[in-house]
């Protein structure tokens, strides 16, 4: 069914849906293209596992897999009822389940927690409307997310303790304010560092530090507290003005602020999310599905970064 979609668009005028299918399939490889982008600051990448000790690229690889066919049930949820509170609880559902599944591969490591929730919502989003752009997703996706989660477990999680002690929304407040450090932050920081003439896979670390340098990551702030979010950001905005990625100071600072968050085993995973969330929504909006002609699906780095 995915392999179909370049089709229709080319023929549908209005209102065809994208297969669930294939969204399901984009926000997994915007997973493995994140995981893949390298070097990032603390993070798994293909130089090794950052800051964790119980994550690594081939966990990454095999987390989006095992939670990509719920994607795909949250799309084919969004096309079979309205936008209502039981969307969002079937939602909710389907997302629980994800959690568990990942957690099942990882065998109880949190890989992909914050990528369920943000890719979670946008797919849903999306699965409703071709026509729609990386703006009007991540507004209904927000809209989903202020919905009640009316099976919420009485859990108390480490976004909740970070929010209790730093006042900061977590991934739940950048979701129901229509995820901004995708929208004002990622995607712009991407376009622009491609305008300028960097490679891809520097727009894209250059996207990446833009949300390290703006974003209150609950998962920085649980590992390293307002310190280390403060060295996060101020890290992240030195690298920037020092060049960016790609300028030898850049690339230097870049290093620097790695080591010292392997050091602290300081995670920005939060932001890692973000720039998964912002790839997915760029390539939609670009049309660059990794179906190809022979209907086969890329392999390698699909997102193409060079
Ligand atoms: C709304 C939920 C995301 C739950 O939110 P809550 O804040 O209560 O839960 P947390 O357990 O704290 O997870 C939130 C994860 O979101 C990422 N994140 C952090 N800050 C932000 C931010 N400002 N904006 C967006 N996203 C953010 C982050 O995920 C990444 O970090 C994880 C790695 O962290 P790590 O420290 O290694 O692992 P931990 O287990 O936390 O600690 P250790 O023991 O290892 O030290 C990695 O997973 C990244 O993804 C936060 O971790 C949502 O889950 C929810 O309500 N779900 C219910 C189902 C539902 O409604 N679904 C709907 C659609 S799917
Ligand atoms: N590349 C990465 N490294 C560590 N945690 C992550 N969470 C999401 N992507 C991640």
């Amino acid at each position: 069914m995915a392999n179909v979609l370049p089709i229709l668009r080319q023929v549908a005028p209005v209102r065809e849906v994208f297969a669930a299918e294939h969204l399901a399939e984009l926000a997994r490889q915007a997973l493995v293209a994140e995981a893949e982008l390298t070097p990032k600051p603390g993070l798994v990448d293909r130089r090794g596992t950052g800051a964790h000790s119980d994550l690594s690229l081939d966990l990454m690889r095999r987390s989006a897999s095992a939670i990509a066919p719920f994607f795909a049930d949250m799309a084919t949820a969004a096309q079979s009822m309205p936008f209502s509170n039981a969307l969002r609880t079937e939602v909710a559902a389907i997302g629980r389940a994800a959690e568990f599944a990942m957690l099942q591969v990882t065998g109880g490591s949190n890989s992909h927690k914050g990528a369920i929730w943000i890719l979670g919502l946008l797919v849903t989003a999306a699965g409703q409307d071709i026509e729609s752009n990386p703006d009007t997703i991540a507004k209904g996706a927000g809209l989903l997310a202020s919905l009640p989660d009316s099976v919420r477990p009485q859990l108390v999680s480490h976004g909740d303790m970070v929010r209790a002690r730093y006042g900061v929304t977590g991934a739940r407040g950048e979701a129901i304010a229509n995820f901004p450090h995708i929208v004002h932050v990622g995607l712009p920081a991407l376009l622009a560092a491609r305008k300028k003439g960097c490679t891809e896979t520097n727009s894209r670390l250059s996207a990446l530090l833009d949300i390290m340098a703006r974003l209150d990551d609950t998962c920085v702030l649980y590992r390293g507290g307002a310190e280390g979010l403060t060295i996060v950001q101020k890290g992240a905005s030195d690298i920037l003005h020092a060049g960016g990625p790609g300028s030898a100071a850049g690339d230097q600072a870049m290093l620097q602020l790695d080591h010292e968050l392997f050091i602290r085993t300081i995670s920005p995973g939060g932001s890692a999310d973000i720039l998964a969330a912002t790839l997915f929504l760029d390539a939609l909006e670009r049309g660059q599905y990794a179906v190809q002609e022979d209907n086969s699906l890329s392999e390698g780095d699909p997102y193409g970064a060079n």
